[in-house]
């Protein structure tokens, strides 16, 4: 007897008597077409020429797989939505670190130090206001935010020091008017990948660590200075109502 599984109801052609479909598996189809209309599509008209089957427990047989699948196909969509967010949130760390040269051209260039104190404390604040608004808590995001700060540093002291041997006539990004504010927005959006990260899947997990490390390809970056990162970020969690209740009094 012929088996139909209901991973292979994808891009079947259904008649009177059999099911024909070629063995696809459907998280590659998603992947490589990319295209949920185009599979929902072919559902629809495996339902219509269901109905059109004069045999009811092929029908019914019909009905049960295709809701089967889509039962898959979404969550297959939640796990592939949810991988993006993860790479969303590196690319958006490396992007951040990705400034630092710049930055520290800038500062060289104004006979100004890489540490600036006021400048942190404002960039932690604003990362734990952001925080707070979305349910994440507040301590660890504090920390994590010390850890891309600290590795931000490391860039430029090592920038720095290269450039005594190797000076450049390049000029950098504004710090003022165009990095600052670009750093800003990107604090944004790490919070936010991280908050929708975590309510979507739960916290990171060491397991990401590899995909992490790949993406994250600033020179200057040490292989500690990853660790420290995503150490960090593995302790990311959402508040509990408890920490709610005191962080709000
Ligand atoms: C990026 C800068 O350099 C350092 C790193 C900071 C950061 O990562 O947010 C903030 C202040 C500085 O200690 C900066 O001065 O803006």
């Amino acid at each position: 007897m012929q088996q139909i599984l209901p991973i292979q109801v994808v891009n079947c052609q259904a008649d009177q008597s059999i099911l024909r479909c070629p063995t696809h598996n459907v998280k590659d189809r998603l992947a490589s077409s990319n295209n949920l209309f185009m599979v929902l599509q072919t559902f629809e008209l495996a339902l219509v020429k269901t109905r059109q089957s004069a045999n009811p427990s092929f029908r019914r047989t019909i009905v049960k797989n295709i809701m089967l699948s889509l039962f898959l196909i979404s969550i297959f969509s939640l796990q592939a939505s949810a991988e993006n967010i993860s790479k969303e949130l590196f690319k958006a760390m490396n992007e951040r670190l990705s400034y630092m040269e710049d930055v520290a051209l800038f500062k060289a260039n104004h006979h100004r130090p890489i540490e600036d104190i006021e400048r942190e404390k404002l960039v932690i604040k604003k990362a734990v206001i952001t925080a707070r608004s979305l349910g994440i808590e507040a301590t660890q995001i504090e920390n994590f935010f010390q850890a891309q700060i600290a590795v931000a540093k490391a860039i430029q002291y090592r920038y720095r020091a290269d450039l005594l041997s190797k000076p450049t006539t390049r000029k950098p990004k504004d710090l003022q008017k165009f990095v600052r504010p670009e750093l800003v927005q990107l604090g944004e959006t790490i919070i936010n990948k991280i908050a929708a990260r975590i309510k979507s899947e739960g916290q990171f997990q060491p397991t990401q660590f590899s995909e992490f490390s790949e993406i994250i390809d600033v020179k200057y970056v040490s292989q500690s200075d990853k660790r420290l990162l995503f150490d960090a970020l593995l302790k990311i969690k959402l508040q509990t109502k408890k920490s709610a209740v005191r962080s709000n009094s």
